[in-house]
């Protein structure tokens, strides 16, 4: 099969996107990649969907005929990628489409793979109603499962876990996932605005980037919204000094510089910070890393994933109680999403502030990470607020 990459004008990414559904995108501020078509696929599962997804991809692209302009990450050939959460049940996909255009530093270009069909541009659309239901776990029940955890938490069973709780959102319509994307990219600039598969939301989290040699991370746990008239700069303050949020954030950090540490010659950490978003403030470390090999990004994903800002603290541990008190498939939601290239080079976000879009159905995740400290109606309204990028962005506020 022919891939060809070449420059083209620039223009924006998310605008480009044909079609309603299908849509395939990683867009920070403007830049990343959108893709749409379907040269190849594969739906992996189980323990080893990562290496069964790095196999797949190492025979895909070693069949191709490239033909690169550039030669940078995300250029050639592109998969877009989106894992379970969890061993099982759980489907994961890689997609790789019939058309990509990407934009970084400047520079815009445009890929095809395979004999591309035309894709005609379909005016985006947008629901004029939305209901919401509960999902698998309402919020009750959510409630309930928190104060569950926490006494498991004090009782010294473990250090930390993430419970999350779904929605459903139900719109008049079919739910264009451009209208949702779109939204997301213009209210949440700082986060990497994604689709893949159906599953389309905006997330601040990134599990790791590859570029060459380099790769780097933003770890995110420990968060405040806005709550009691406090300013933004109280509620900082506030998360800084927050004993609670601080063992949270060092959870999450630990489990991903400890596990990405033998792969690397060189790492650093930096934090943490206060990243500041329209919803919620989270308390943000970054590490940095060179890497003494050249394992692919998949290989690492495999390696880290889940960390301590979706899973928990002992990671075996933690599972098992997300599986017994949540009791509901994750899907992908909270699993690594984003793109690879045919180097092994991409970068991989932690699919959060999504939902899985079917028909005219959306169903919305969220989730929370709980230390023995936490209260189950903090944690309740902190569901909520990290729900709200979504649930505005279809209803178009
Ligand atoms: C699990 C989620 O957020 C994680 C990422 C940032 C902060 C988090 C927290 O403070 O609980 C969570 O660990 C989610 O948004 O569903």
């Amino acid at each position: 099969m022919r891939v060809h990459t070449r420059r083209v004008t620039a223009g924006g990414l998310l605008g480009r996107l044909p079609a309603p559904t299908g849509a395939l995108a990683w867009v920070r501020d403007g830049s990343g990649l959108v893709g749409w078509g379907e040269a190849a696929r594969v739906e992996v599962s189980g323990p080893d969907r990562f290496a069964a997804a790095d196999a797949w991809w190492r025979d895909f692209t070693a069949s191709l005929d490239v033909e690169d302009e550039l030669g940078v990450p995300g250029s050639g050939p592109v998969a877009f990628v989106s894992m379970a959460f969890a061993d099982r049940p759980g489907r994961s996909v890689l997609v790789v489409p019939e058309v990509v255009v990407g934009r970084r530093g400047g520079e815009t270009w445009l890929t095809t793979v395979g004999e591309s069909e035309p894709h005609p541009v379909q005016p985006v659309t947008r629901p004029s109603t939305v209901r919401y239901a509960d999902g698998e776990l309402s919020v009750t029940a959510y409630r309930e499962a928190v104060r569950a955890a926490v006494a498991r938490m004090r009782a010294g069973e473990l250090g930390k876990v993430v419970l999350a709780h779904d929605l459903l959102a139900v719109a008049d319509a079919p739910i264009d996932h451009r209208f949702v994307l779109q939204g997301l990219a213009r209210r949440y600039p700082e986060c990497w605005v994604y689709a893949v598969d159906g599953l389309v939301g905006a997330t601040p989290e990134l599990l790791l980037r590859r570029s060459g040699q380099v790769v780097d991370s933003r770890v995110l746990a420990g968060t405040t919204w806005p709550h009691d008239g406090m300013s933004d700069d109280e509620l900082e303050a506030a998360l800084l000094s927050s004993g609670k949020n601080r063992e949270e954030h060092e959870y999450a950090v630990a489990s991903l510089a400890d596990t990405l540490r033998p792969f690397c010659a060189t790492m650093s950490v930096e934090g943490p910070s206060v990243l500041r978003l329209p919803n919620v403030s989270h308390l943000s470390s970054d590490v940095i890393g060179t890497l003494n090999d050249s394992p692919s990004l998949l290989r690492l994903g495999e390696a880290l994933h889940p960390t301590a800002a979706v899973g928990g603290t002992p990671r075996a541990d933690a599972i098992a109680v997300i599986e017994e008190l949540e009791g509901m498939d994750r899907g992908r939601y909270a699993g690594p999403v984003g793109w690879i290239d045919g180097n092994g080079d991409g970068e991989l976000g932690i699919a959060l502030r999504c939902a899985q879009v079917e028909g005219s159905t959306a169903r919305l995740f969220a989730g929370c990470g709980l230390v023995a400290e936490s209260d189950p109606d903090s944690e309740v309204r902190e569901a909520h607020a990290k729900m709200l990028p979504f649930r505005e962005a279809l209803e178009g506020m």
